[in-house]
Parts: structure tokens; sequence; C-alpha cells
């Protein structure tokens, strides 16, 4: 029988424990593939495992509170060892759309400062180029028409079209940590995926955005055949 998704994301998960060593400052990831490894990883510190985590969400934090995962913040540890996070997407160069989950700026601040990220998911996440998953972009609430159009504009400049929609409702939008708005941009193909990204950080309402580029260094992807690891510079 073939092996479903949640099974898929623990398998993956499990593999990017073997690369936890006692003594690590972790940095731990967001969404349904983070929380597998979440759990993995409590399981392992039951056992004697001794790494401290800084938790990229405020749901993480509830989960590994709850299963007694040892926390620390960005603050006080500053730089880490290993990220180990899931992403939406995973394309040419380990490039990735993130920001599913509405945690893409502190998962990007926290993969920023570690030496290392391991990008968990199901084979699935696998494409040859990023966009077929809307891109989730934060945004400021002040401005948000302005910045919204601005995006648009931007896509416009690089060929990329289609709808730019607040996530949750106008009335009610999802709010990250962070108090910020996520729009979803569903642009399909960006085959310039970094001078695109640069063109986002340039305008000022957009406080970050869902592609993360030089960033993960492996990729764990679990399918049907097994597990699958993809090395950035591979
Ligand atoms: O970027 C994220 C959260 O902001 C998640 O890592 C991404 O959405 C993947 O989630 P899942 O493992 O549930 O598919």
């Amino acid at each position: 029988m073939a092996a479903d998704a949640k099974t898929l994301k623990k398998e993956a998960a499990r593999a990017a424990l073997g690369h936890v060593e006692s003594g690590m400052k972790l940095g731990i990831g967001t969404g349904s593939t983070a929380e597998e490894f979440v759990r993995l990883l409590a399981a392992g510190v039951a056992e004697g495992l001794d790494v401290v985590g800084v938790p990229t969400s405020e749901r993480t934090e509830a989960l590994c509170r709850e299963l007694s995962v040892p926390l620390t913040t960005l603050d006080e540890t500053p730089e880490l060892d290993l990220t180990v996070d899931g992403a939406d997407e995973v394309g040419p160069g380990l490039a990735l759309i993130k920001g599913g989950g509405g945690a893409l700026l502190r998962e990007k601040i926290v993969a920023a400062a570690s030496e290392r990220m391991i990008v968990i998911a199901d084979e699935s996440k696998l494409v040859e180029t990023l966009g077929r998953f809307p891109l989730p972009i934060e945004v400021n609430t002040f401005g948000l028409r302005a910045t919204m159009l601005a995006i648009g504009a931007a896509g416009r400049r690089f060929g990329l079209t289609g709808e730019i929609a607040i996530r949750g409702t106008e009335a009610r939008p999802f709010l990250t940590d962070g108090g910020h708005v996520i729009v979803d941009a569903s642009f399909g193909r960006i085959p310039a995926t970094r001078a695109f990204a640069d063109e986002l950080n340039a305008i000022p309402g957009v406080v970050e955005h869902g592609l993360f580029i030089g960033l993960a260094s492996l990729a764990i992807l679990a399918g049907k055949n097994g597990i699958r690891t993809i090395d950035a510079h591979s």
C-alpha cells in the first residue's frame, strides 16, 4: 500500500533527526512536516539528546513546550547550528517557496542565522520551476492596497500576472505572529527567481517574501520509493 502523506513527512523528519547531535543549537520550523520533526526530536530529548531550539512560530513554540523540547530565543542564541523546516516547493539549487503556514518571516530569519538548513518534505514538493504554489508575501498592514499594487507591477516587469489575494478575508485577514498580513500571489512559474526576490525586497511595504534562495543546504524528500536527498551544491 502506498505510504500516506503523514507517513512520508514522518520519514523525512526521521532522516533529518539523523543530522542532529547533542550540543546543537537548532532552528525549528513550522508546518505539518516540521511538527513531525518536533515530535521525533522530543522523543530524542526524552532519551538524552541534549539540544536547544529556536521555534519559528508561536504554533511551533507551543508544541515544543507541550513536548518538553528545550527552547531558547534568537536573542539569547543568535547563532544556530542547524535549522530543520518544511517547504511548499523545492526547486533547482534548493530554492524554496515557503510561507504556506504563514511563518515565513521568522523562518527566514532563523534559517539565515543557521549554519545549515535542512528542508524536509514529501517528494510532491519537488518542482522544476518555483511558482505552482502561490507565493506568500508578508506585507505591512499600513498601505496594504498600495503595496499590493506595487507587487502586481513588480510581477508584470517580470512577465508575471495572476491573482494577488489577501489571506483570510478582507474584513478579517490572517495575521502573522508579527502582526502583518500575507498576500498570496498566484503568478505561476517564476523563472528569474533571484532577480524577482530582489524586486520584491525593494518594495517598502513588503516585510518579507516566501522565496528562500541560498538558504537550504540539504533537502530530504520522502517518496514511495524511499528517501531522496539533494545537496544544494550537487
Ligand atoms: O513554510 C511553511 C510555514 O510558513 C511550511 O514549512 C510550509 O508551508 C510547508 O508546510 P507543510 O509541512 O505543512 O506542508
